[in-house]
């Protein structure tokens, strides 16, 4: 059998852990799919005797991880560490730097460095697989960078971030707070280290960027994207999502406009029974509209251990087998400029919800302002008495504070920078 593979694995915790369970379960397995044996040779952390999922007392430890990126036993380098600079970096680039393959979770990273990470890689003739980065366990980098480049792609968009979906999942199907479910995806391995990345919508972000440059040949464009995150969503957005035959699921889009290519995360009501809002818990769902290929949709786990293990060690039996791709499926130079569409052209429909008071003439009084920002209203209704507002009493029970739903027609974005965004605004698909 031809010489083994060998790895050097920097990160040691939910993913890191995962792929050496995952190696130890399937290497005969993988041995025989890869045409050669995957082997761990060695393994760097931040703590080398914490306690972990996976035993690590057969591998060689290292220190700094920049220093096994480099080493010369190994032929490839595990980055799963995180972080989109420091050491993660630096490791990265020493090592498709000394001519080792790169096999990363990382979309933080790619998100920001990714273009010149993948120039360094051509440079070197090395690989730079990400298949982890996006979607946990679903090949959609796979599919994007392979499959479907033959199609003209005018949008990619859906579920990127397990964390997010878990929450709201909780919140809509067992009434969980928002603090308790994020507590509980932690837990559970699928939230960031900083789970302000999740919530705010920035690992969404991350994921797009890097699907926006497979699906249209550009360059990464992280800072350009359109981000709002969920942490301003209420029970009682949910309960009037609900009621209005929707749910409420934070999106990542990019979509071709006539005006560019737009990108946007935001939270947005999905009508129930279509597939987007049928995907519960830590699942992720992306879909795909090309030219020859028509709607395409792929969905399965998007965080946790077992599922990005699985997309990690995809990667390495690619480089087993000696399978070298373009990272961004283009080679760098001829990835073009991101070309981007201004969101105040975004045209839309709108949700709001406003707590006032119940009194005559409020509901005409809402209308009256909305006719005065041009804003067309699809439909408006009274919800339930508020009862769970700090220092309102029985007495006040008949004035209110009630709910206010609001669906407007479709409009853009913004008509004018003068006028202020509503506080509470959910784009709907
Ligand atoms: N947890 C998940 O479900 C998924 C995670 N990812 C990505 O995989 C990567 C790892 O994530 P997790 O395993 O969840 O993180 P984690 O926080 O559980 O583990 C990180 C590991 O990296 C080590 N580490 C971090 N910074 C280091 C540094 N500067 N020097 C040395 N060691 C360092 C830590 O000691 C720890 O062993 C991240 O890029 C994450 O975004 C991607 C898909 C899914
Ligand atoms: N924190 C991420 C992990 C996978 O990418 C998520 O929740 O999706
Ligand atoms: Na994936």
């Amino acid at each position: 059998m031809p010489n083994s593979l060998k790895l050097g694995l920097a990160g040691l915790g939910t993913v890191g852990a995962g792929v050496l369970r995952l190696l130890d379960a399937h290497a005969g397995q993988i041995a025989a799919r890869a045409g050669r044996p995957v082997q761990v040779v060695a393994v760097s952390a931040r703590d080398r005797s914490k306690k972990r999922d996976a035993v690590i007392d057969n591998y060689r430890w290292v220190d700094d991880p920049i220093a096994l990126a480099q080493d010369p036993e190994i032929d490839a380098f595990v980055e799963l560490m995180g972080g989109e600079e420091g050491i993660p970096k630096e490791s990265v680039e020493a090592a498709l730097k000394a001519g080792k393959h790169v096999v990363t979770a990382n979309k933080a990273l790619l998100a920001h460095h990714g273009v010149a990470l993948a120039k360094l890689a051509e440079e070197n003739d090395v690989a730079l697989n990400f298949e982890a980065a996006v979607a946990g366990g679903i090949p959609i980098v796979k599919v994007m960078r392979e499959s479907l480049q033959g199609n003209a792609i005018s949008r990619v968009y859906g579920i990127l971030n397990g964390t997010c979906n878990y929450i709201l999942t909780l919140m809509q199907e067992e009434g969980a707070t928002f603090d308790d479910a994020l507590k509980e995806a932690q837990e559970k391995g699928y939230a960031e280290a900083d789970p302000t990345f999740d919530i705010g919508g920035f690992d969404t972000a991350h994921k797009l960027a890097l699907l926006t440059s497979l699906a249209f040949g550009v360059e990464t464009a992280f800072e350009d994207i359109y981000v709002e995150g969920i942490q301003r969503i209420a029970a009682a957005d949910i309960e009037a999502a609900d009621r209005l035959g929707y749910r409420l699921k934070l999106l990542g889009v990019a979509a071709a406009t006539e005006h560019g290519i737009e990108q946007r995360v935001h939270p947005a009501m999905v009508a129930k029974h279509t597939p987007v809002a049928e995907t519960f818990g830590a699942q992720n769902c992306v879909l795909i509209d090309g030219d020859f290929v028509e709607d395409v949709m792929l969905s399965g786990q998007g965080a946790g251990a077992g599922p990005t293990a699985s997309a990690v060690m995809g990667d390495i039996i690619e480089l087993a087998r000696g399978h070298i791709f373009a990272p961004f499926a283009t080679k760098t130079a001829d990835l073009k400029p991101y070309p981007k569409a201004e969101m105040g052209g975004h045209a839309g429909s709108y949700y709001l919800r406003l707590t006032v008071r119940d009194q005559t003439g409020v509901i005409a009084g809402i209308a009256t302002r909305m006719a005065e920002q041009d804003i067309s209203l699809e439909s408006i209704v009274q919800h339930r008495q508020r009862t769970d507002i700090p220092g309102v009493d029985e007495d006040e029970v008949h004035t209110g504070p009630v709910d206010v739903v609001m669906i407007t027609h479709e409009r853009p974005k913004r008509r004018s920078k003068k006028r202020s965004r509503p506080s509470r605004v959910t784009d709907m698909l």
